[in-house]
């Protein structure tokens, strides 16, 4: 796998992964979701095993009111209605409002008309720090041909650094398109992440979770001098960790099939998470030439 630490950015180290994971511990971060039932006990779980504090309010009555009083909000368009957007916008502005960052994970983008105007509206309407989805749903928010059925991520996806860079310096976010190798990217600079298994890709679910993760290490930002320093290192950092997972519960024994693995993922993140190891993080990026 090619290296080039010197464009690797400072703050991705082991250590910074373990203060990252002893800060989540200490503050217990309240993750508020507002997301799709398929994979709602996941993400619920994934999110306590991070040692973040789950809660899922998505009634439009209380949704901002829950949001203001979080430390991240997380929203999935996996399944939403019209009542829904108003409850991820009302969500999001609370959260601008408090100073939480928001996630948005535009589950399906592309796939139907409501699903690409419901992103549109969320994101014209609240400052997200962290825009997370498959590279299909990443393409098509960048402006690319819709590369998505239903909400799997389908072609090849050469160009997604780029894509991904520029739907960064559109939106402020920081992008994070999944897939075999996983791109995190600003507007200047896209990272290639080489972590995972792929057996994540076995059940349905993994995506998800990885957005709860995202939403749970972006709560940390802003906690004194601790790491991490920006919402692009929380964002690298929350995706190694979640691939070093995935790595793990591939050694796990005992794993026989899908279930099973999805079982040994959620013990990992749990290990890691008290275990709070150090890490080879830095050998698992590399920055993307500029196209
Ligand atoms: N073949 C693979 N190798 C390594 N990691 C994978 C593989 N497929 C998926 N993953 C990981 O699974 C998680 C979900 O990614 P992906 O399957 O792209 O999302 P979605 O479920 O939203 O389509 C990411 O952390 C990604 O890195
Ligand atoms: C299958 C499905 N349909 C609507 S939401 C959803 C879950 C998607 O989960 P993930 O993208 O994390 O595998």
């Amino acid at each position: 796998m090619p290296r080039e630490d010197s464009l690797t950015p400072e703050g991705i180290t082991g250590d910074a992964l373990a203060d990252t994971l002893a800060s989540i511990a200490d503050s217990e971060p309240l993750v508020h979701h507002l997301t799709n039932e398929v994979t709602m006990s996941e993400t619920a779980n994934v999110t306590l095993c991070w040692n973040g504090l789950p809660v899922m309010a998505d009634a439009p009555a209380e949704a901002g009111e829950m949001a203001a009083g979080a430390d991240a909000v997380l929203c999935n368009t996996g399944r939403m209605t019209e009542e829904d957007v108003g409850a991820m916008i009302a969500a999001g502005e609370s959260a601008n409002d408090v100073g939480a960052p928001v996630v948005l994970d535009p589950v399906g983008y592309g796939a139907t008309s409501f699903r690409v105007s419901a992103v549109d509206r969320i994101l014209e309407a609240v400052d997200v720090a962290v825009i997370k989805g498959n590279r299909g749903e990443i393409a098509g928010l960048a402006g690319e041909a819709a590369s998505v059925r239903g909400v799997e991520s389908v072609g090849e996806h050469d160009s997604i650094g780029p894509a991904a860079r520029a739907l960064a310096d559109e939106t402020g976010a920081v992008v994070v398109a999944s897939g075999e190798t996983d791109v995190v990217a600003t507007a200047e600079r896209a990272y290639e992440l080489a972590v995972g298994d792929e057996r994540m890709g076995t059940f349905v679910g993994s995506g998800c979770m990885l957005g709860s993760t995202l939403a749970t290490f972006a709560s940390t930002l802003g906690d004194g001098d601790a790491p991490p320093a920006t919402a692009t290192d929380a964002a690298i950092l929350a995706v190694i960790a979640f691939g070093f997972a995935g790595e793990r519960a591939a050694d796990a024994p005992g794993v026989a099939g899908p279930a099973s693995y999805r079982t040994a993922f959620i013990d990992a993140v749990a290990a890691l998470a008290r275990e709070r190891p150090t890490l080879p993080v830095r050998d698992r990026i590399r920055a993307l030439d500029r196209e």
